[in-house]
């Protein structure tokens, strides 16, 4: 039992290292990385390009493994029987281009035992929460880059999933989808309640969605600093206390 005001460890990492063998030789990609993510926070990983930030959250949905150490996902071993807990929206959308907006959400569900009608249900649902009502027949190539990155989302929400990576999802959109994306994120988040791990390379983006950053630094990857950042949603980046944030966190990468 957790002792009160205790908060549940969703995702736990101990110890954790990975090397590569590539045409450059062996390169450790990530050394000795500790890390836990609590029930309903935010995490960002940040760090210069080749630090191991997509490496580390593919561990963590079990899709490569670690050479050493451990990880969980509410106490199971990812990609064995804990990834049916985790939602990964990717940095380019995936979504399949020959299928509409609906059956590429529906396509999550197909997997599993639901009934057509019920994912059809469940779909138009997540469409509808991501602002996308009416555009459930509109093929990826129809839609907009913001629109297509909240099919993206709705894809991994249809499903529910506790815990949500994301690797650098709103990369490509123009700074003001993005930042349109980030307070949708931070409503869905409201209404869902999932627990949130996301790369990104943008400062701004970090300081705006995040309760805490991980630095990482690269060759080998490693976790430089740890920052809480204490401030109130909804965030303004550019106003006084954030940008002092933002200024601090591009002083401790080194950007
Ligand atoms: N499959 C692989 N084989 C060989 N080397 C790899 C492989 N995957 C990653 N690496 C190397 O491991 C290091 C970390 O890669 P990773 O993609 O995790 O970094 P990243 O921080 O996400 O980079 P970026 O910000 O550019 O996306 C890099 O030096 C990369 O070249």
């Amino acid at each position: 039992m957790m002792a009160a005001g205790a908060r549940e460890t969703v995702i736990s990492l101990s110890g954790v290292t990975k090397a590569f063998e590539g045409n450059a030789g062996h390169l450790v990609a990530l050394k000795d990385i500790g890390l836990d993510l609590y029930a309903g926070e935010v995490l960002a990983l940040v760090g210069p390009s080749g630090c191991g930030k997509s490496t580390l959250l593919n561990i963590v949905a079990g899709i490569q493994s670690a050479d050493h150490g451990t990880v969980t996902v509410f106490g199971k071993t990812p990609g064995k029987d804990g990834s049916t807990a985790l939602g990964y929206v990717f940095q380019e959308d995936r979504l399949l281009p020959w299928r509409t907006a609906l059956r590429n959400v529906t396509f999550s569900l197909e997997a599993g035992s639901v009934l057509r009608s019920e994912r059809d249900r469940r779909a138009r649902e997540a469409l509808a929460l991501v602002g996308l009502a009416g555009f459930e027949a509109s093929y990826p190539h129809q839609l907009s880059g913001g629109m297509r990155s909240r099919v993206a989302l709705a894809r991994s929400l249809v499903l529910d999933p506790p815990v949500l990576l994301m690797d650098e999802p709103f990369g490509r959109l123009d700074a003001m989808t993005r930042s349109q994306m980030h307070g949708e994120l931070l409503r869905l988040k409201g209404l869902f309640g999932m627990s949130i791990l996301f790369v990104t390379h943008d400062v701004d983006e970090a300081v705006a969605l995040a309760d805490r950053v991980i630095v990482l630094q690269p060759r080998p990857g490693r976790i430089s600093t740890v920052l809480d950042v204490d401030l109130p949603r909804p965030r303004d980046t550019a106003g006084p206390e954030g940008a002092a944030v933002v200024s601090r966190l591009k002083s401790l990468i080194g950007s």
